[in-house]
Order: structure tokens, then C-alpha cells, then sequence
């Protein structure tokens, strides 16, 4: 896109994401509003230069939140701008200076355009530009988004003090003419492998995935209401039947897992506004078997399509994530017919979106357990040597060099802080693409065969949310770690026979 990004007048000031030093990099262009990254990118989502003279929050609405971040997009062109939330208290005792706020946001676009971008594939990656926004008109868009906000995220506030922002495409709104509107579909889709026996102290981690063991501590907990049956490892599976029946899963009880947007508008997944499964067919049978189709031929019709798009490579005679991961690749909580699990793997295509996300995960070799000892050497090193955090890159910067010494980490422990520091990073990277989401943007277009019309859609994926988690994450992550398997554990009823919707997926042959 950034070819064709021009300079217009507006009251923005953006950053790119180059090897010069965050504060030399953060242009102050009082008035102009200008960015650049390369890539065709433009064509399809419109240039962000028609951005108006002055920032305006009635062009801009509510367009999502996570933990971290709300969105807010405008009201013609494709753009969205991502900012931080903060807990209220922390925002009270204003956790960051403007300056470190503005820090953070071009770590993210530097982690995203160095580290996860050569990791996953620039097809996919999007890490925007960071923009300085008038402190008026975040004040006015925090008003203004506060109603929209859904109850269970407004224990965090938008960050209105320090104008920080990144500015991105709207992936739910590419801007090709089409006879109905473009469908999108996020997924979250989590980790999609069981640790290595050699590294876990708990048998039930090398049998059940992280995801299905949290479900019960987060249904327990109060999170969520009921239980998801979706398993990330049916998912990642390559297996076009247990893809299918994770996506079906995914439909049924969404959680922070899946949305669709019609539009650019979500109409399915966002916990304030779920659709039951049928009313979900109908908005979506006009893209499907001509319009006419009954509820079971469009839902079936939908996720191939899905399937197809998470499984399409570019990559000749792609021969799939390695071997490795036999059996690490099933999850014993998985409502999956055993007829599916038994049928010969189809290995998942290394260059799809999904075969990407779960090579990057695979960086996490260790599993948390194992990761401890050496996150341990770090911390201690740390303690006694503190300024050796900056040469050794623990916050940063994320740039080329970064992602060298992650690479080039010996396979074996040579006792190094170097080594350590090391496996802490692919373990972090790892987590990051564990919490990412995939956008896969579906654009419906007619194609004549035979005389007879049917419905087909040009797609594409795109990766989200690739932001660094923080080093003392890990900590976190021990503590989590302990808690949702000794819930597990706790509830654990013993086995009990599969309980199988096989004859539902019988209807739905694939
Ligand atoms: O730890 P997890 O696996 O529960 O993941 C957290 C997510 O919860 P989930 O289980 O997906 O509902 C959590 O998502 P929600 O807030 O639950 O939507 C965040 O993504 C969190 O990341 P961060 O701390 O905001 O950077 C995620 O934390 P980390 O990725 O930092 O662990
Ligand atoms: N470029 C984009 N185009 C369209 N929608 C987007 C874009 N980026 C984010 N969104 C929407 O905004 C939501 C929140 O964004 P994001 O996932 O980045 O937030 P977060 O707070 O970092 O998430 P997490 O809870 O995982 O930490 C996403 O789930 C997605 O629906």
C-alpha cells in the first residue's frame, strides 16, 4: 500500500517502523498526516491519505476491543485505528508517560514488521503506522465509544493522554466492488499442539490441549457461561473433517474465538450480539446455493469455503508442517469421531495460514515447565548484572538483529545466559502467535459454469494482533499454567464414552 500512500493535509503525525531510533522516527508533522509500507495493499483496502483535514470522532465508530487494545474505523475508508485501554486504577496513577506510550506502540509495529512478519509470511502481516492523534478528539471518541463498549471489557479505559494510535487497514472492509457485501471471519485460534512428553510433570498436558483443559477453569471462573467444544488441534489438524468440525464448534458457542462481519459490521461472535445459529443461515444464505439453499447446505457450504481458505498455499507441492508433531496433534478432550482421528493424517500446508501460525508456535519447544529453569537464569542474571537487559535486547528493540539470535539458538543448552535469553524470546514470540487471530476476508463473486450461475468467493487471510508479550509474562503463565491443569484435574470425571455427534456430521458429508 505505502507506494501509493500520499501526503494530505490532516492533524496526524505518523511513524514507520525503520532501523532509526523510536524518537527520531516519530515524525511531528503538525497538519499532514502521511505513511508508507510496501505492498499492494492499497488496491484492495483504498488509500488512508483521503483522511480528512481535521479529525472528526463522527466519522469515526466502535469497531471491536480485546484485553489490550480498542478499534475504532471509519465511516469510509478502510482504516481502523487500534488504541491501548489500561485498568481504570492504572489510569488513575497514569501508568506511562506520553513518551513511553508512544515507545510501546512502535514495538509493536517493529516486533510485528522484523520479528513476526519473516516469521509468518508478509502476505499476511499488517503492522500499520503509528500516528499521533489531537488529544481532543480521543477525548470526544472515548465518550462517544463508551456505549458501545461490551460491559465485560470496561474494567480497562482507552488511553485518552497520550494521542498514541496505530493506524491500520480495516481487514473487515476491502474495497472491491462486489454484488453483496465482503464476508470476514476471525479466528482465535490458540495453540495448536500438545507439549513434548520429555518436558511436562503432568501426564493429563501430553493428552488434553491447553485450550480444552481452560475451558473448564474459565466456565468455572465465571468467564464464560458454557463450555466451547471447539479444539484448536482438530483445527490445526489439516484433516478436512476435523476442520470442519471445529469450525462447526466455533459457530455454536463463539466466545472470544470467532466473529463474522458482513460488511464490516459483526454480526456473529461479539458477546453482546449473538445470533442464534439459524438466524446467523439466514443472514448468510444469500451468499450461498443461490440464495435458496436450506439451513444444513448453507452452514455446510460456508465452512468449506473457510476450510479451503485456511488450507490454500501458495507454495508447489507443499509438504506440510513436519512430522514431528504425530501424536501431539490430538486432543483426548475432542468430541472428533475416533473414525476421523484413526484416518492417515493429511498433513496441514506449511505456507497456509494455519500450517505459518503453527511453526511459530512450535518455538515454544519447552512448554512453560521446561522454559522455567532458563527464564530463572535470566531473571537472575538480570538481578546482578541490570544493565546488561539493554545488549541483551530483553525489551527490545525488535529488530533484525533480534530475530537472528532467536534463530540461531543452539539446539543445545551450552549453559549461556546468551542461550537463555534466547529460548525466553522463542517462547515469547511463540505465545504471541497463540493469542493472534486470523481475518479471512471472503469476497463473493459470481462464476458462469456450464450456464448454470453458482456462488464462489475470492479470499485471503491475514494475521492480527501479532503484538511482544512482556518478559514477566512467563511468570503469569506458570501461575496460569498451574491453575487450569489442577482445575482440570480437579473436576476431571474420568473417561466417558464419546458422546458423538458423528450422525451430525454424517448429514454434513465432506
Ligand atoms: O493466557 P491466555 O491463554 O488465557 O490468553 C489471554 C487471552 O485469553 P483467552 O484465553 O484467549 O480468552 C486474552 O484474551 P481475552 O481478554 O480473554 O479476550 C488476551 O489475549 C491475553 O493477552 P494480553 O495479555 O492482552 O496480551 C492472553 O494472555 P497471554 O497470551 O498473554 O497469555
Ligand atoms: N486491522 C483490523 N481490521 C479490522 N478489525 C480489526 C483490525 N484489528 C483489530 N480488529 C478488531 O478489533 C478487535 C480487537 O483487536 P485486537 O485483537 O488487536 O485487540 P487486543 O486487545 O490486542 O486483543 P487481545 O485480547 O488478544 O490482547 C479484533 O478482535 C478485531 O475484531
Amino acid at each position: 500500500m505505502g507506494a501509493e500512500w500520499a501526503e494530505h493535509p490532516g492533524s496526524l503525525a505518523v511513524s514507520g517502523s525503520s532501523a532509526a531510533p523510536a524518537a527520531a522516527r516519530r515524525q511531528t508533522l503538525p497538519g499532514y498526516f502521511s505513511a508508507g509500507r510496501p505492498g499492494g495493499f492499497s488496491a484492495v483496502y483504498g488509500s488512508v491519505m483521503d483522511l480528512v483535514d481535521k479529525m472528526d470522532e463522527n466519522e469515526w465508530n466502535y469497531h471491536g476491543e480485546g484485553n489490550k487494545s480498542l478499534v475504532v474505523s471509519h465511516v469510509q475508508m478502510s482504516r481502523v485505528l487500534r488504541l491501548l485501554k489500561y485498568s481504570s486504577e492504572d489510569a488513575e496513577n497514569a501508568p506511562q508517560t506520553t513518551e513511553e506510550t508512544f515507545r510501546q506502540m512502535e514495538n509493536i509495529v517493529d516486533f510485528s514488521n522484523n520479528v513476526m512478519s519473516p516469521l509468518l509470511g508478509d502476505k499476511f502481516v499488517h503492522s500499520g503506522e503509528v500516528v499521533k492523534l489531537p488529544l481532543e478528539f480521543v477525548r470526544q471518541l472515548s465518550i462517544k465509544v463508551q456505549h458501545h463498549r461490551p460491559a465485560w471489557r470496561c474494567d480497562k479505559v482507552m488511553d485518552i493522554y497520550s494521542g498514541a494510535a496505530l493506524c491500520l487497514p480495516n481487514l473487515t472492509t476491502p474495497s472491491i466492488p462486489t454484488h453483496n457485501p465482503p464476508l470476514c471471519v476471525e479466528i482465535k485460534p490458540k495453540c495448536g499442539f500438545l507439549p513434548s512428553p520429555e518436558h511436562v510433570s503432568k501426564d493429563i498436558k501430553t493428552k488434553v490441549c491447553r485450550h480444552c483443559m481452560h475451558q473448564r477453569y474459565k466456565v468455572a471462573s465465571g468467564k464464560w457461561k458454557r463450555k466451547s467444544l471447539y479444539c484448536p488441534l482438530d483445527l490445526f489438524s489439516g484433516n478436512r473433517q476435523r476442520m470442519y468440525f471445529a469450525i462447526k464448534h466455533l459457530i455454536e458457542e463463539p466466545q472470544n474465538n470467532f466473529k463474522i462481519f458482513k460488511g464490516g459490521k459483526c454480526i456473529h461472535g461479539d458477546r453482546d450480539e449473538m445470533l442464534s445459529v439459524s438466524s446467523l443461515l439466514q443472514k448468510l444464505r444469500p451468499y450461498f446455493s443461490c440464495g435458496n439453499g436450506r439451513n444444513k447446505t448453507v452452514l455446510h457450504d460456508f465452512i468449506q469455503v473457510l476450510v479451503d481458505s485456511l488450507l490454500s498455499s501458495d507454495e508447489e507441492g507443499d509438504e506440510g508442517v513436519e512430522r514431528r508433531l504425530e501424536g501431539r496433534m490430538v486432543c483426548e478432550a475432542s468430541l472428533c469421531s475416533t473414525e476421523f482421528l484413526r484416518t492417515d493424517p493429511q498433513p496441514l500446508p506449511r505456507d497456509s495460514v494455519l500450517g505459518r501460525i503453527l511453526q511459530v508456535q512450535l518455538l515454544d519447544s519447552l512448554d512453560i515447565e521446561g522454559l522455567l529453569p532458563l527464564y530463572r537464569r535470566v531473571e537472575q542474571y538480570l538481578h546482578h548484572f541490570p544493565k546488561e537487559r539493554s545488549r541483551l535486547q530483553i525489551d527490545g528493540p525488535y529488530d533484525k538483529a533480534f530475530l537472528e539470535k532467536l534463530q540461531k539458538c543452539p539446539a543445545e543448552d551450552d549453559g549461556s545466559i546468551e542461550y537463555a535469553v534466547a529460548k525466553v524470546q522463542q517462547y515469547r514470540v511463540a505465545m504471541t502467535a497463540k493469542d493472534c487471530s486470523i481475518m479471512v476476508t471472503l469476497v463473493p463473486r459470481r462464476d458462469e459454469e456450464d450456464g448454470s450461475e453458482r456462488a464462489a468467493f475470492s479470499f485471503s487471510a491475514s494475521i492480527l494482533d501479532l503484538d511482544p508479550k512482556p518478559q514477566d509474562g512467563v511468570r503469569r503463565q506458570q501461575r496460569l499454567d498451574h491453575r487450569v491443569v489442577s482445575a482440570y484435574l480437579r473436576d476431571d470425571p474420568g473417561p466417558s464414552p464419546p458422546l458423538y455427534p458423528e450422525c451430525t456430521l454424517l448429514i454434513h458429508p465432506v
